[in-house]
This record gives C-alpha cells, structure tokens and sequence, in this order.
C-alpha cells in the first residue's frame, strides 16, 4: 500500500468531522499499558476498524482503538494498541497514525512499549526513560522516510541526535520524583529490532555491545516520523523481562510474561504520564 499526503488528511479529515475534540497530546500506548486511555474523560472511542486507511491491530495487549478525550484537563489522544512491522504492516502502515496526529493538530507525542532489559543493572519491573534510541531496521534500509519525501511534512534529511526532548525527559524526571518512584526509574537507550523473535543469546550481547539498555519491536519507526513532522517526543519502556544473555541460562522470553510485568506496573505508569500530560505547555 503506497500512502500519499491525501490518505494522511483524509483519516484527519474524518476523525475532525467525527468530534469536536483537538488534541495538543498523543500518547500510544506499548503492549499492556492501553489503561492509560481508560483515565480520559469526555471520551470519544473510534475502533480502528471504523477509521478510514488505519490498520488494524492483531496483537494480545493492544486493544485496537483511538480514544479522544481529557486527561488533567489536556486533550489528548491515545492509541490502544499500536502497529508492529511483525504483524505484516510496511513501515508507512506502522507509523501511519503518527503523520495523522500532526494534521490534527498534535505537537507532543508521548510512547510508551514493553522491552526485555539488557543492561544488568536494570530489573524487570523498572521504567525506563528513553534518551535515545537504535533504529536498527533504519540503519540498514528500513528506514519509514525512504522514498520521496513528502515536504509538506518535513525535510529530506532528518536530525535524530534530538530525537528524544530533553525538557521532557527533563520534566519526567522531576515528575517521577514528586511521585517518589525514582527507585524503579532508568534513563536509557532503546533499541527496535523487527521482531517477532526475541533475542538469541549472542544477538542480546551483540545489542548490549552496541550501546542499548533495552530492546523491542516499535518505537524507533514512530519517532522517526514524529520528529520528521516536527512533534516533540517522550519516550517510555517498561522492562518486563531481563533478555538472557547466558548460554547455560534456563529463563526463556514470552510474551505472556511480558503481558503479567505491564499488569504489575501499569497503574504506577499511567499515574506518572498523566501528571506529566497536565504539565505540558
Ligand atoms: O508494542 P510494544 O513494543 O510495547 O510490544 C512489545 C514488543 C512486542 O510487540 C511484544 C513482545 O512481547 O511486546
Ligand atoms: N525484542 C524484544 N522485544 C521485547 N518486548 C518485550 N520484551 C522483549 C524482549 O525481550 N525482546
């Protein structure tokens, strides 16, 4: 499926026509962590499947719905349930809701994923802050702004070295302190491989060698794209395994696992984005 700016307003074009709402926010929500979007109020709830040119969600944990509404007063949007390149999506389906979220208006862009830790000293259950990211599949041709550019986006060529803004990172952490969670916080970097296979054992070393502190499968495409049309970017992962790096080890990865740790650490995460929401000018 090729996408042309024409695709990108008519999705917008229908959500304005469907409420009155104008989000400044747009958070997506990782794998288990869609209860962010059950704290809005006034909600205005479109399946993805109603949405004209959205995909559809076909992973466990991603519920597959926009949902307008307030969260301390800031409108906002939040996606239940995101797309992966895993599930068969190209990269333009993947971050496809991100340029729509910039024709609505939108100018911060909040993501929140789940990720196996690779740095030792994190332990499963901690939040990492993003700093900075790997876009692994980008760094070797999939990359969502090959092709023409679309101007009316943003430039050809793109600065990353910024992805991540650091007054919010900045702000997340003053946050995270009001809310006397530091104990469980991180600051790092996040690593996208394509999925769906976790790490072997040499792949987690390699990915650690590299510079990463966690991995998963999204995140990376969406900021490319958020950055590209000028959005400012927050970035969340929760460590909901420790990727095994020995051989001898008898853990395994899974998603069922991965699904139990968002359940444990979701309220504490939908508690810090929401007061960081009411704080964003
Ligand atoms: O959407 P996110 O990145 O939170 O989902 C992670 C990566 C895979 O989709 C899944 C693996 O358990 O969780
Ligand atoms: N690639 C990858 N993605 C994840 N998502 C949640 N845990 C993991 C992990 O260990 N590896």
């Amino acid at each position: 499926m090729k996408q042309c700016y024409e695709d990108y307003e008519a999705t917008a074009d229908w959500l304005r026509s469907k409420t009155a709402q104008r989000p400044k926010v747009a958070i997506i929500c990782g794998s288990g962590l869609g209860g962010l979007a059950e704290l809005l109020h006034n909600k205005v709830v479109f399946p993805y499947k109603d949405i004209p040119l959205f995909p559809q969600t076909t992973v466990e944990g991603h519920q597959g719905q926009l949902v307008f509404g307030t969260l301390e007063g800031q409108q906002c949007v939040c996606m239940q349930g995101r797309f992966h390149t895993y599930e068969g999506y190209d990269l333009k389906q993947v971050t496809y809701p991100v340029r729509v979220f910039s024709l609505l208006g939108v100018k911060t862009l909040i993501l929140t994923n789940a990720s196996g830790g690779l740095n030792s000293s994190y332990k499963v259950g901690d939040i990492m802050l993003i700093k900075d990211q790997i876009n692994l599949p980008g760094l070797v041709g999939n990359n969502p702004l090959c092709g023409p550019n679309e101007d009316r986006f943003g430039e050809r060529f793109l600065c990353m070295s910024d992805a991540y803004d650091s007054d919010l990172i900045a702000l997340a952490q003053q946050t995270a302190e009001e809310q006397g969670i530091e104990e469980f916080m991180q600051k790092g970097v996040y690593c996208m491989v394509s999925g769906p296979t976790y790490e072997s054992v040499t792949e987690g070393r390699a990915l650690r060698t590299l510079g990463a502190d966690t991995v998963g499968m999204s995140t990376a495409l969406e900021v490319v794209v958020a950055r590209h049309c000028g959005l400012r970017v927050l970035g969340f992962s929760l460590i909901t395994n420790m990727v095994v790096t020995e051989y001898d080890s008898k853990q395994r990865a899974n998603h069922a696992e991965v699904l139990e740790t968002t359940r444990m650490r979701t309220q504490v995460l939908e508690g810090l984005v929401t007061k960081i929401v009411a704080k964003i000018q």
